[in-house]
């Protein structure tokens, strides 16, 4: 359905703040504190709460009603924590949150890119001993691939069970993603690409990723184009991670290269990411790269950082270069003070960056 485009107010910016579950709403309540002084003087930050997850769904067995997608589609931005509980409990079925929740938010907001952008900041403990330079970002397609649930059982829980996840790959879905990543590769000094596939053995959808990157690349010149298949990435982000600067890829192959890409930079604690819809035609949503974290959740342990450079990310959406620009540099300050042998609480980070922003 065609929708008008977004155009925000220029006095405030009405945020839906999905806090979520495990430690979403801890590390969430960290990135409202940050954005609220980060924010330009003059634009008030309105948000609306919207509490969704697994308390409710326990609760009530509501994922995600109609209403409250409507609701959520009239704001400007959403910050999101995580959603999902412990793997394998059974109060909650598999992919229930993930899908009807995160990935429904993801699909019906149309946000195909997913952007993860990667740097070792100084003060970052990134484990790789000479890690260079790093700072990439990955383009991951975020409305097709594997994740569209198109695929079923045959015979479920027999021994003659037959399961199909079938990657969706459209040249409509394609070509709109890696156009985007050509686009952010021209603003950047580096001017490289690297498409990753595993075009050696899905020759289906490895084609069209193919074709369309090299139709797309007459496009832009000025950027120098490359290919990995996506084992081979994960020997790279650790040998040699400075040979990356855009990375576009599909949601499956995207959602595991950033976790390695978080690790490698200073931890999953750290990485930021945006579900961007480029046209604006429904609110993008922000939210860390990392899930509910079940194992530390309630103990007021989790880094935050990463929740509040996706308040970064998402001030940047909005307009507001210069307010993301400080937002990240207090964040890089802070980082640099940090005492690795004194792990911080989660509070503890927020207060420190907001205190550098205020
Ligand atoms: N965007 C989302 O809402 C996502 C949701 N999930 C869901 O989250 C749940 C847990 O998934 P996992 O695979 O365990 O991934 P996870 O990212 O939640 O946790 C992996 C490891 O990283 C640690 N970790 C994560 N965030 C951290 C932080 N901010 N500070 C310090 N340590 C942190 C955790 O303690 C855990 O050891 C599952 O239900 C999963 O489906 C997973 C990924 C993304
Ligand atoms: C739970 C998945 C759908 C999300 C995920 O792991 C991700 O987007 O990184
Ligand atoms: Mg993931």
């Amino acid at each position: 359905m065609p929708q008008t485009p977004l155009t925000p107010r220029p006095d405030a910016v009405s945020l839906a703040v999905i806090p979520g579950d495990g430690i979403g709403p801890e590390v969430t309540a960290e990135a409202v504190k940050v954005l609220e002084v980060a924010a330009p003087s003059g634009v008030k930050v309105e948000q609306n709460r919207y509490d969704l997850g697994a308390e409710r769904y326990l609760a009530t067995g509501e994922v995600l009603p109609d209403s409250v997608l409507a609701e959520i589609r009239g704001h400007d931005a959403i910050l999101l924590g995580a959603v999902g509980g412990r793997p394998g409990d059974p109060a909650l079925p598999p992919g229930l949150l993930e899908r009807g929740l995160l990935l429904r938010l993801r699909f019906e907001l149309d946000h195909y890119v997913n952007l993860r952008p990667s740097r070792i900041y100084p003060g970052a403990a990134s484990p790789l001993a000479n890690p260079g330079e790093v700072d990439f970002v990955v383009v991951r397609e975020g409305t097709e691939g594997p994740y569209t649930g198109n695929g079923g059982a045959i015979r479920p829980g027999t021994p003659h069970e037959v399961a199909t996840e079938v990657s969706l790959n459209t040249a409509y879905g394609v070509e709109r993603v890696v156009r985007d990543a050509f686009a952010r590769a021209q603003r950047r000094p580096a001017k490289k690409l690297t498409l990753v596939h595993k075009t050696n053995v899905l020759v289906h959808a490895g084609a069209v990723w193919w074709r369309i990157t090299q139709e797309v690349a007459a496009e832009f010149p000025e950027i120098t184009v490359d290919y990995m298949h996506v084992d081979a990435v994960m020997i790279h982000l650790v040998t040699n991670p400075s040979r990356f600067d855009v990375i576009v890829t599909d949601n499956l192959f995207g959602d595991i290269v950033t976790d390695l890409a978080a690790a490698i930079t200073g931890g999953i604690g750290l990485a930021a990411s945006g579900n961007v819809n480029p046209d604006r035609t429904a609110p993008s949503m922000f939210e860390p790269v990392h899930g509910s974290a079940p194992d530390i959740a309630g103990q007021g342990v989790a880094d935050p950082t990463a929740a509040i450079l996706s308040a970064g990310l998402l001030l940047d959406h909005l307009g507001f270069a210069d307010e993301a620009a400080a937002l990240e540099a207090a964040v890089i300050a802070d980082l640099a003070e940090r005492d690795p042998g004194r792990p911080r609480r989660t509070s503890e980070t927020g207060d420190a960056v907001a205190a550098r922003l205020a």
